[in-house]
């Protein structure tokens, strides 16, 4: 039974993929049933923040039983989007354009990589994996030829944004980008950014003043 979750605010969604890991897990070990005072022993949220998390998409645990692993990890993916699949173009085939392309377990969870982009002459042309790197020239008429859902930022920051408003150009639905800069899109497009110097630095302040990493 899962309500509408627009009115879910980004905290709970973001703790959803956190739930869904530790599920899996669980799947894995064979254990099928959970009490949120069980769960919240391994995940390290309150028991009562799980059932709070929980109950936004109508609950899926019984008084005196708990929760069906199986169940709630399948609901989660689904709230998730991961019953879905997406078309997705990288853009940018340097180290980590090539490492992400050449990461399958994005794949196997629905992110189809159907081709990569770069300016660098010595790059077009060559294959990660079965990808094809092609010229930036033409990512528009790529996207619009081949229902593309995702484009992937792997360039450098300056050219972050007019990556980005190309794709925007080609009704691109949504942006992951590497790129440590913030993009500038219109409401319509969805985008996530991965800044992986902003965690780096989070982990030196961490480490400067000894402090516990504590889960918001
Ligand atoms: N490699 C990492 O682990 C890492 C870590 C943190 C952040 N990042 C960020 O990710 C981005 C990529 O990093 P990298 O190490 O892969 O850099 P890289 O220099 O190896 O690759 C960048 C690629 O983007 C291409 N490019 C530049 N402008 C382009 C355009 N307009 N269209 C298409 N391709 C274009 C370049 O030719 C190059 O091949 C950077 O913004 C970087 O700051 C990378």
């Amino acid at each position: 039974m899962q309500k509408s979750n627009t009115k879910i605010s980004m905290a709970v969604i973001r703790r959803l993929p956190k739930y869904r890991r530790y599920l899996e897990e669980l799947l894995d070990k064979g254990i099928n049933r959970i009490s949120s005072r069980e769960l919240s022993k391994i995940i390290g949220f309150t028991a009562s923040q799980i059932r709070q998390d929980l109950n936004n998409f109508g609950g899926f645990g019984q008084q005196g039983y708990g929760y069906n692993v199986a169940a709630l990890y399948e609901e989660i993916g689904k709230i998730l989007g991961l019953d879905n699949v997406y078309n997705t173009i990288i853009i940018g085939a340097g180290n980590l354009g090539q490492a992400i392309a050449n990461y399958t377990n994005f794949e196997k969870a629905g992110f189809i990589p159907k081709a990569m982009f770069d300016i660098n002459p010595r790059l077009i042309g060559l294959k990660i994996r079965d990808i094809e790197i092609m010229d930036a020239d033409n990512i528009e008429e790529y996207i619009k030829e081949n229902n593309i859902d995702i484009g992937i930022i792997c360039t450098d920051k300056e050219h972050a944004q007019d990556v980005a408003d190309k794709l925007i150009k080609s009704n691109i639905k949504g942006i992951w980008n590497f790129a440590p800069t913030d993009l500038n899109v219109p409401e319509h497009i969805m985008l996530e950014n991965v800044h992986l110097s902003e965690s780096l630095y989070t982990l030196s302040f961490l480490l400067k003043h000894n402090r516990e990493q504590e889960d918001v």
